[in-house]
């Protein structure tokens, strides 16, 4: 099965080759640097889920392959608090497109200021952190759990419910 990347992200990579090789035993990989065609910071559930679902189907139409994967991270406020908010796609070549939604935490609110001020939270992690590109290392989440869960564990989850449905549709 040719399982088609979304992202060159080295911690989304890892989670979707860790969960796809753990279920599929014959998947090869194609990798695209897939345009999300929202925000380069989504800022809602909704924004952020159809980031996922642009980069899936655009990698599959870009791809050969069986299946594609778009994985997108963005942020969400409830109540007076900033989330961030993680939803992933699957797009099959009948058209067929499933999401999920992972993990949300909360974001510090001297992070949040920053966001709702129009900065993204790539740089906006990497200033906090003194380091660079933590966005495919540990992310935001790594950091603000203690290292408890890092970005790959946390896309992890959502990748291993999109396959679920995958296999539930096509069982
Ligand atoms: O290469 P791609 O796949 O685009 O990966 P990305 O990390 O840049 O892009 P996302 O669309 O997932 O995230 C949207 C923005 O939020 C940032 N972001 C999201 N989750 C993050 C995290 O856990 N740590 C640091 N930055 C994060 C990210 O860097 C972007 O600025």
């Amino acid at each position: 099965m040719i399982v088609a990347i979304g992202t060159k992200n080295k911690a989304k990579t890892a989670a979707i080759q860790n969960v796809v090789n753990r279920y599929f035993e014959d998947a090869s990989f194609e990798q695209f640097d897939a345009r999300s065609n929202v925000s380069e910071q989504p800022f809602s559930h909704e924004e952020t889920r159809q980031g996922a679902i642009n980069r899936a189907v655009n990698t599959l139409q870009m791809s050969g392959a069986d299946l594609s994967f778009g994985l997108e991270g963005g942020v969400q406020e409830v109540g007076d608090s900033m989330y961030c908010c993680n939803w992933g796609a699957i797009a099959l070549k009948d058209g067929t497109v499933l999401t999920a939604a992972g993990a949300q935490f909360l974001l510090p609110e001297e992070i949040a200021e920053k966001l709702r001020e129009g900065k993204e939270l790539g740089p906006v992690m990497d200033d906090y952190t003194k380091q660079h590109d933590t966005r495919s290392n540990a992310g935001a989440v790594g950091v603000f759990t203690a290292g408890l869960i890092d970005r790959t564990e946390m896309f992890e989850h959502i990748v291993k419910l999109l396959i679920g449905q995958y296999l539930f549709l096509t069982k």
